[in-house]
């Protein structure tokens, strides 16, 4: 008989995001420092006989998310990921992928790492390959830069092209509120704006290193310090492609939040609230503004991705 497999992936923010000159390859060094939030994609596979994947899309329930920029087809990542898998495990079996997106598209959020790190899991129980953590950490990296994270979780200090992870430590709870916009913004696009801003200064950011402020602050599970440290180094390039997100950030100072910032490439924006009921009052606030398409609240640190027992 076959049985549908479900796991489910976190969204994530980028509390640090300090880029590099580009390697001849144009990917970036980076020093990131990545929150994964409980906002999430889910992937249930079921096994098919014939060797096909097919893949559709639905949208979670009150989730912002305008899923029409989703591919249906083999570029979709989560597909990707099935096929690595299977090729890698020399499975003949096909799949049924079925995603149920909670995450804005093209948001900043991994989304679409999420559902690839998602399918790794679902598929790798659905087709009983045996693979291991590890094993599927691999392939992982293979898949794209932010993978690896979408299925670790956490909040983790991410080296090289972001997917070299090492955990990070934390203390409670933090209280997020994200505006997100229908219109994304793609991430290569914003690299591109981010490489003609250092050729027009001659220079890429000289040192990249963990920011101690925002380890320290983490561990001290203090949204205050937390909120003062956070940086972005895509924001500039981000504000630069859509302006108007300058005035949702001003927004959120003025509904005080502890800091706000673009989430990773955008067009995201996440503020760092002092309380669960702080985020509330925050979220209302910029609703209120009509400065972004939708307002959500979230926590931080989510697991990683994990298997959903019926
Ligand atoms: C910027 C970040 C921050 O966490 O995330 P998003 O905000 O997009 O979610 C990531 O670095 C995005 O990771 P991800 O979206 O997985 O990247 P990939 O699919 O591997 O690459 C997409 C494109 O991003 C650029 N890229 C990505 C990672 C990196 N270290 N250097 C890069 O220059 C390249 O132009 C690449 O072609
Ligand atoms: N499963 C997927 N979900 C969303 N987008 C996907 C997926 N697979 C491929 N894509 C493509 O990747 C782009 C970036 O998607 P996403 O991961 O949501 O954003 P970001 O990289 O900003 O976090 C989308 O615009 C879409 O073209």
């Amino acid at each position: 008989m076959t049985r549908t497999v479900r796991a489910k992936a976190p969204a994530k923010v980028n509390l640090q995001l300090a880029v590099g000159a580009p390697e001849p390859d144009g990917y970036h060094p980076l020093v990131t420092v990545f929150q994964a939030l409980d906002l999430w994609e889910t992937v249930e596979a079921t096994p098919r006989t014939d060797g096909q994947i097919r893949l559709t899309v639905d949208v979670a329930a009150g989730a912002p998310v305008d899923a029409s920029g989703v591919p249906l087809d083999g570029t979709n990542l989560a597909w990707r990921a099935a096929e690595l898998l299977a090729r890698t495990f020399g499975i003949t079996d096909g799949v049924d992928l079925h995603l149920i997106k909670g995450v804005p598209v093209a948001g900043g959020m991994a989304g679409g790492s999420a559902d690839a790190a998602a399918a790794l899991v679902a598929c790798a129980e659905a087709w009983d390959t045996g693979a291991t953590r590890g094993e599927l950490l691999t392939l992982a990296r293979r898949l794209g830069a932010d993978v690896p994270f979408s299925l670790h979780g956490h909040t983790a200090v991410g080296l090289g092209r972001g997917d070299d992870l090492m955990p990070a430590m934390t203390h409670g709870e933090f209280h997020w509120v994200l505006a997100t916009q229908r219109d994304g913004l793609s991430t290569p696009s914003v690299f591109a704006e981010y490489d003609r801003r250092i050729e027009a200064r001659e220079q890429a950011r000289s040192e990249l290193e963990i920011d101690r402020e925002v380890m320290t602050a983490l561990m001290a599970g203090d949204p205050v310090a937390l909120g003062s440290a956070l940086t972005n180094d895509l924001e500039g390039p981000a504000l630069a492609l859509m302006p108007r997100l300058g005035e949702l950030l001003d927004a959120a100072d003025a509904a005080e939040a502890c800091g706000a910032i673009v989430s990773g490439s955008g067009p995201t924006v996440a503020a760092l609230a002092r309380s669960r009921q702080h985020a509330l009052a925050m979220a209302a606030h910029l609703r209120a503004s009509r400065l972004a398409d939708a307002v959500v609240t979230a926590s931080g640190p989510a697991s990683g991705t994990v298997l959903i027992q019926d």
